[in-house]
């Protein structure tokens, strides 16, 4: 009788980032929780939850969701404060516009002088640019996040349906030539084969494109599989939640850091 061969196993990775003490792109993908309050007490209780939080690797500071979204005063005074209630953890700063599922609307004029007063604020370690918004404005901004020493995580959304899976990888690759640090896109599936589509545009990027950390998923219970696997896949980072969810699909941050764990041990064989 003969033993079977040891499969080969060739899993690419990413060119690691390492901002504060957590290192993106390299192991198990890292968790981002995301804050989801209205008024800065709610905001900085949450904080406060995902610092403590061993689950949590990064935090991110979603903006649309506050009363005072568009004053840029207030925002960047709450965060300074979450910035140091989570210390070590990364801040994401994400103003998810109405268009790509998100709480408000902005015009993509008043969307970059908001984030430009933002960037002077020096509590940002991570911006969310949305990738459709006015290219001038895109240009400006990602620049100005650079001189600043903040990463940039391109974005795009689609809460309806799953672009074709070349869609997909172009929206990627476009990211990558604005400059982007990170590239990212969330897509709502009907049905298996459209998270099969989200993971094999990730798996595209990831072996033949580009060796950038990567943020993808197919959102909703069908898609959830998409924010546990990224390991294999080539997904760097992934969205979970401690108590309220800012989209659908994200699993509890305690579950989602078992399963990642478990595909890691897997996959390393320790
Ligand atoms: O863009 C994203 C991804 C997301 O929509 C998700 O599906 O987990 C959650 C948002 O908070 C974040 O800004």
């Amino acid at each position: 009788a003969t033993s079977a061969p040891a499969a080969a196993v060739n899993v690419r990775h990413a060119q690691p980032i390492t901002i504060r003490q957590t290192t993106i792109g390299e192991g198990m993908p890292k968790v981002i929780i995301p804050t989801t309050g209205a008024t800065a007490d709610q905001v900085l209780a949450q904080a406060k939850v995902i610092g403590a939080n061993p689950d949590a690797d990064l935090i991110e500071y979603r903006i649309d969701y506050l009363n005072f979204a568009t004053d840029a005063a207030q925002v960047g005074a709450l965060g300074k404060q979450v910035a140091g209630e989570v210390q070590a953890k990364p801040l994401i700063l994400t103003f998810r516009t109405q268009s790509e599922g998100g709480a408000k609307a902005i015009s993509d004029k008043a969307y970059g002088k908001l984030y430009l007063a933002l960037i002077k604020d020096h509590f940002i370690d991570i911006l969310d640019v949305e990738m459709f918004r006015d290219p001038a404005v895109i240009h400006q901004v990602v620049t100005a996040a650079h001189a600043a020493g903040i990463k940039v995580v391109m974005s795009s959304h689609d809460f309806q349906k799953t672009p074709a899976t070349s869609e997909i990888v172009a929206r990627l690759r476009k990211q990558d030539s604005m400059g982007a640090d990170i590239l990212k896109i969330a897509v709502m599936p009907h049905d298996s084969g459209d998270v099969v589509k989200l993971m094999d545009a990730t798996a595209q990027i990831r072996n033949d494109y580009s060796r950038k950390p990567l943020l993808t998923m197919s959102m909703g219970g069908l898609g959830a599989i998409s924010r546990l696997s990224g390991e294999v896949f080539g997904d760097d980072l992934t969205f979970g939640m401690i108590g309220t969810a800012s989209a659908p699909g994200q699993v509890d941050a305690a579950q989602l850091h078992q399963v990642l764990k478990t595909v890691d041990v897997a996959l390393n064989g320790h």
